[in-house]
């Protein structure tokens, strides 16, 4: 995996200033069928960052993920990937992908280890074995999530939390350059929220790029670097953490000069943002 380079950073959010994109969409539309979900967007992530998407339910943002690593309808717009066309890519093993805990089913009878080795699949040539390097890269994914000691357990066995990080192990065990990832912490309790940011940021030291759908910041806000906010098909805010705040601040402060004693006041989790800043580096360059 590429370490993170001693380039100048950009004060605001430590990436790079001349960290390259590694996802690039343009005037993108993503759906199912012939019927568009999430339309117009233009979205870069540099390497290095760790953008949330934030929105509420139904918004587009799964949709948003799925279209970026190749699972639905791409309906207009261009997307590459490592400066790549991501429809000439060859390596689309380098976005990683870790889906909604609830995709490992109680029915599944698997250790950890093996559910991690299936993210070597990618990898492997066309007889499909694991060669030793294969079980090196299994076992070093599954340490870097803290673990290690739980290779043989039963994944049905393991509490929430754990499951996520099996499944951020099986992701790193294809050698990802990014993950994308369905709500990691969903439903999980603050303690081993915590945990999974401590793992998360780890892997932000070895120069893994991240996106990261989610409802809420809670335990994630203190290694994100940007926040996106989809609604109803459309990004409508794109920035760092401190503009986010900046202006949930405004519209809070403009609701409650209008709304004195309204009950609106917790309607929403995710108030409906202006657009904000598409441009996190600061260098001109979205
Ligand atoms: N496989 C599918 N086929 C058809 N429509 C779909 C499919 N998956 C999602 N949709 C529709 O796309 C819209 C956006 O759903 P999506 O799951 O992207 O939203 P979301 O923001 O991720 O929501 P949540 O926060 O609830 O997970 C919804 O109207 C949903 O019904």
């Amino acid at each position: 995996m590429p370490m993170r380079t001693t380039t100048p950073t950009t004060p605001d959010t430590g990436v790079p200033r001349a960290a390259g994109p590694v996802i690039e969409l343009h005037g993108a539309a993503f759906g199912y069928g012939e019927h568009a979900v999430v339309t117009d967007v233009d979205l870069t992530v540099r390497r290095g960052e760790i953008v949330a998407v934030l929105g509420p339910n139904g918004a587009g943002k799964s949709t948003l993920m799925k279209g970026i690593l190749g699972l639905n309808e791409h309906l207009a717009g261009t997307i590459r990937l490592f400066d790549e066309d991501a429809d000439v890519t060859r390596d689309r093993a380098r976005v990683g992908y870790v889906p909604q805990r609830h995709t490992l089913s109680a029915s599944i009878l698997a250790t950890a280890e093996e559910i991690v080795a299936t993210g070597r699949l990618p990898r492997l040539g066309w007889l499909g074995r694991l060669k030793a390097t294969d079980r090196q890269v299994v076992a070093r994914a599954l340490e870097l999530v803290g673990l290690g000691d739980r290779a043989a357990t039963e994944v049905t066995t393991l509490s929430g939390g754990q499951q996520r990080r099996v499944l951020i192990a099986r992701a790193l065990a294809g050698q990802a350059d990014v993950l994308v990832m369905d709500e990691p912490t969903a439903g999980v309790d603050a303690a081993s929220q915590h945990v999974l940011a401590d793992v998360l940021a780890r892997l932000v030291e070895r120069g893994v790029t991240m996106v990261i759908v989610t409802h809420e910041l809670g335990a994630l806000e203190r290694i994100l670097t940007r926040i996106v906010v989809v609604d109803a098909g459309h990004v409508t805010f794109d920035g760092t953490p401190h503009q986010y705040e900046a202006t949930r601040a405004a519209v809070h402060h403009d609701h409650d000069a209008h709304h004195h004693d309204s009950e609106l006041a917790d309607e929403e989790a995710t108030p409906v943002l202006p657009r904000g800043p598409v441009d996190p580096s600061g260098d001109g360059h979205a």
